[in-house]
């Protein structure tokens, strides 16, 4: 979302009642460099909290030091202006069920809830990232087929913390007979991790460990402008979900890791990155590649590289999912039609187009010179 000098819209009816409420309240042209805006990490709030401490700034003079909270109740009511009805009370619902999930479940490891890094990851992984170069991150990755990247990424003891918290919060899904949003269309399934309040924390984790990596390995679909997640984990084995169809995902990169536990199969398909158009087209032998899952281990891809999850044959497999996406990728995207630098079959119409150019260029030639020397 962005807000152009022209876009702003006057604010007479933001705030709804108190402080905040004055009809001739607007938002500055210019920001208030001087002013150092709040954080607004721990609220649950429908825009990133990024998106608060920058809209701060335009905040009108008389309001910057109102409580937080006024302060993100405005900011909230002009940013919903900008999205279309259908979305916005859609969004109004999703706030209030995460609240009302957030108001009466009980987190079980609160030490998930935060980032902490020296006990979520690896000392492997967290070297590279701290050195935070292209050569310390390929150091410590395999990449088995092109744009598939594998490193260790979590403890176990993170992953086990993680599989007991994830097993608390279903347990009183049952008690309670909550009824919860699934992660997406195909999973009967899992657990959407925003959606019990671990979204501060997934944030923190595409920006600070994700968003690095992506910057280097993803540049051309928005790696380095990743600024929204959807995060959650997929269930299988016995009354679980058993394989996931071929597809791809809603997302620029994603970030999966196997939490465990024992199973057998569950083995990922990936079969090539396509853009919306080509979507459907076959696959060449090149780009053919089969992962079995290990915990802790991560795989990093970019979301339209088409893929599936085989069936798990036995026991218990538990994977997080963070889908990582781009704003300014996808408004770009929009104006665009190729997609060579990423979508496999864009970039093999393009090389078959210049192939055939200079084809017919050299006919050209040979033409002209025939006719010369006749
Ligand atoms: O089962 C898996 O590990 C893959 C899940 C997946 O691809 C997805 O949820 O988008
Ligand atoms: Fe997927």
């Amino acid at each position: 979302m962005s807000l152009h000098g022209s876009d702003r819209r006057d604010t007479s009816s933001a705030g709804g009642n108190g402080t905040v409420a004055a009809a001739s309240l607007r938002l500055r042209l210019n920001p208030n460099k001087e002013h150092k805006p709040d954080g607004y990490e721990d609220l649950q709030l429908d825009f990133s909290p990024n998106i608060f401490s920058s809209l701060e700034r335009y905040l009108p003079p008389s309001m910057l030091n109102v409580p937080r909270d006024d302060k993100a109740k405005f900011m909230r009511e002009i940013l919903l202006k900008y999205l279309p009805l259908g979305e916005r009370s859609r969004s109004q619902k999703h706030r209030e069920y995460r609240q009302k999930i957030i108001e009466n479940y009980q987190p079980l490891h609160r030490e998930l809830y935060s980032v902490n890094p020296a006990t979520f990851f690896v000392p492997s992984f967290l070297r590279a990232i701290n050195d935070n170069t292209e050569q310390s991150f390929r150091s410590i990755m395999s990449e088995p087929s092109p744009g598939i990247f594998l490193f260790d990424i979590f403890q176990t003891n993170f992953c086990e913390l993680l599989l007991s918290e994830i097993e608390n919060f279903e347990k009183w899904v049952t008690e309670t007979k909550f009824r919860i949003m699934r992660p997406n269309t195909m999973n009967k399934y899992g657990a959407v991790l925003d959606d019990f309040g671990l979204e501060t924390m997934l944030d923190k984790l595409m920006e600070g460990f994700i968003r690095p990596l992506s910057r280097v390995l993803f540049a051309e679909v928005g790696g380095a402008t990743l600024d929204s997640h959807h995060g959650f984990v997929v269930e299988y084995g016995k009354d679980r979900d058993v394989d996931l169809g071929f597809h791809v995902d809603d997302s620029e990169v994603t970030l999966n890791v196997c939490l465990g536990k024992q199973f057998s199969g569950g083995e990922l398909f990936f079969r090539g990155i396509r853009c919306e158009k080509h979507v459907n087209t076959g696959s060449r032998p090149e780009e053919i590649f089969d992962y079995s899952h290990v915990p802790g281990q991560a795989v990093l891809h970019r979301g339209r590289h088409r893929h599936g999850a085989r069936a798990t044959t036995s026991g218990n497999r538990v994977n997080l999912l963070l889908w990582c996406r781009s704003s300014v990728f996808r408004e770009m995207k929009r104006y665009q039609k190729d997609f060579s630098s990423w979508c496999g079959e864009c970039s093999r119409e393009k090389k078959e187009r210049q192939r055939s150019t200079i084809a017919a260029t050299k006919l050209e030639l040979f033409r002209r010179e025939g006719e010369s020397t006749a």
